[in-house]
């Protein structure tokens, strides 16, 4: 059995992971963390999500024990603290929060040269085709070629563009042999000349329970691809991280991410 801790388990993502643990036969919930400061310390997490064991409170998040795998979900702030207890307890993480900076970004490589981790923007099987799917686009098209990505998600994100947006970015910039950060567009607003073909455009929308939305647009002279992957339930990205916290427990130390977990490499 895969013991597992989930840090901010109020969360949306929390609640969902709290669910998907108990769905899945191979794993249970050994621990739902919540900040020191918050008032549900100590209360029945199944008085918030039926799936949990009736045995278990929510705990403060910096008393982490008993547990094989933490999954973490919540914002950049968070993350940090929870990366750093993670590697002074010596348990592996999956690690799901988007919106992190290039310091986050080393910190995550630094923490999996002692405990194994996988990172992904995105823990559903779709999004994770798609990141091959935009690189075949991406290069058999020939160069007039105009390449964009719009996602939508529910009006409480905070980060954009999302993670998997920039995911897909990234994979399609690998593809062509461009540098990410050199191409990527994300405001015109002010830009008085015609586009250039070198370059990855990204818009966003933010409204109501969108779970999330993308779609990378590959635009030639008569003809336009539009490759979209929508998530109707946040229960595909728990499962997704339920599933790689089991791939990952007896893992060597490491950086890993969901395509290493579904064989797609
Ligand atoms: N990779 C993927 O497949 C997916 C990634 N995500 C990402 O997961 C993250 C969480 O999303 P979602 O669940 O919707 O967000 P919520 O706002 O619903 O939940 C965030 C959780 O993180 C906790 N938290 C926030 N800041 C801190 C902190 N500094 N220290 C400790 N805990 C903290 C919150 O606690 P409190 O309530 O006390 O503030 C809450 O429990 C986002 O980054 C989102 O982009 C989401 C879906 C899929
Ligand atoms: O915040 C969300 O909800 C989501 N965040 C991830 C992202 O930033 O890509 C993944 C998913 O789209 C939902």
């Amino acid at each position: 059995m895969n013991r597992i801790g989930v840090f901010g388990a109020n969360g949306r993502m929390g609640l969902a992971l709290i669910e998907a643990a108990h769905k899945n036969n191979h794993t249970e919930l050994s621990a739902a963390y919540v900040r020191s400061s918050s008032p549900l310390l100590n209360i029945a997490v199944n008085q918030l999500n039926s799936a949990a064991p009736a045995t278990i409170n929510f705990s403060d998040e910096r008393n982490v024990d008993n547990t094989d795998v933490l999954i973490d979900f919540t914002l950049p702030a968070g993350m940090r603290e929870h990366l750093k207890t993670a590697v002074a307890q010596n348990i592996p993480m999956v690690i799901g929060t988007t919106g992190l900076n290039d310091d986050d970004m080393l910190a995550l490589q630094t923490a999996a040269k002692q405990i194994p981790i996988v990172f992904a923007r995105n823990y559903s099987v779709g999004v994770n085709l798609l990141l091959n799917l935009v690189q075949t686009a991406a290069t058999k098209f020939g160069d007039d070629l105009d390449i964009e990505i719009f996602e939508a998600h529910h009006r409480h994100k905070i980060d954009a563009p999302s993670g998997t947006a920039l995911a897909i970015g990234e994979a399609i910039a690998d593809a062509k042999g461009w540098v990410h950060d050199e191409v990527a567009v994300f405001d015109r607003s002010r830009v008085e000349t015609e586009k250039s073909q070198n370059e990855i455009g990204y818009s966003v929308l933010r409204g109501g329970d969108i779970v999330g939305e993308h779609t990378a647009y590959f635009a030639t002279s008569g003809e336009r691809l539009e490759l979209t992957h929508k998530a109707s339930s946040r229960m595909t990205f728990a499962l997704g991280a339920v599933r790689a916290a089991g791939w990952l427990k007896n893992k060597p130390a490491g950086l890993y991410d969901m395509q290493d977990v579904l064989d797609l490499k």
